[in-house]
């Protein structure tokens, strides 16, 4: 479905490296990975959003519809919810599902900044499944939300995922257990400049689980 091909990225200084990798439909990536080491850098290359990084670096974006919930809702603050949803091509009737799959009916007519972190944050992931993506990102999906309404959100995507099971995901986390729920797929991002240390899919079939065990040995992955 998608190839990268990224040579690198710098900012002043090298943060990406190579990374080369396949990502097939239905494939549920956890991206992990240091704080500031790239994960977010290399979920706007291969959204198109880094203007930097050639567009043949990433072979078959132009044929997907691609989601990406940012760590910030970025929803436009002075509409509605509704027209949020609207604006990205839902129709009436759709946007009203769609709040309603996020747990938000009634809440329509609200202005973004009349909700709390993880209703903003549910609002958002309805706009990303609002362009029916093939693809979807998400950047710390679960950060600085409270344990409930991480959970509350955790079990939403994974509801999400069941339903769509062609869509692929990648995740960036820093919780291991968030890959355990949400995952087939494990990448792990490292070294300066960074690249994938570890891809499960590739070389190590199935070791996702070992993969955790190893992160948490190095403490770097949660409990
Ligand atoms: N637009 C930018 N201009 C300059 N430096 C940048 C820019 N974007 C990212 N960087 C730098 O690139 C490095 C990687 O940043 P990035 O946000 O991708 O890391 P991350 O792994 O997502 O971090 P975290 O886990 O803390 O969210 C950091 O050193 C950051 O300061």
């Amino acid at each position: 479905m998608l190839e990268l091909r990224i040579a690198g990225r710098d900012f002043g200084q090298p943060v990406l490296g190579e990374v080369f990798a396949t990502i097939d439909r239905g494939d549920r990536i956890c991206l992990l990975g240091p704080s500031g080491i790239g994960k977010t850098t290399l979920l706007n290359a291969i959204a198109g959003l880094d203007k930097s990084v050639p567009q043949e670096a990433v072979i078959g974006r132009d044929k997907l519809r691609v989601g990406y919930l940012f760590q910030e809702h970025r929803l436009l603050p002075w509409r509605s919810l509704d027209a949020n949803l609207r604006l990205v091509g839902a129709s009436e009737e759709e946007a009203k599902g769609l709040l309603q799959q996020v747990g938000l009916s009634g809440y329509g007519d609200y202005l973004p900044d009349q909700l709390s972190l993880g209703m903003a944050r549910r609002a958002a992931l309805a706009r990303c499944l609002a362009v029916k993506p093939d693809l979807l990102l998400l950047d710390e999906p679960f950060a600085s939300l409270d344990p409930v309404m991480a959970g509350e959100l955790k079990a939403l995507i994974a509801g999400i995922l069941d339903s769509h099971p062609d869509m692929a995901m990648i995740c960036v986390t820093h919780d291991g257990g968030d890959a355990e729920i949400l995952a087939n797929r494990l990448w792990y991002l490292d070294g300066k400049p960074a690249q994938l240390q570890w891809d499960s899919s590739v070389g190590e079939p199935g070791l996702v689980d070992g993969l955790l065990g190893r992160l948490r040995g190095l403490d770097l992955a949660g409990s």
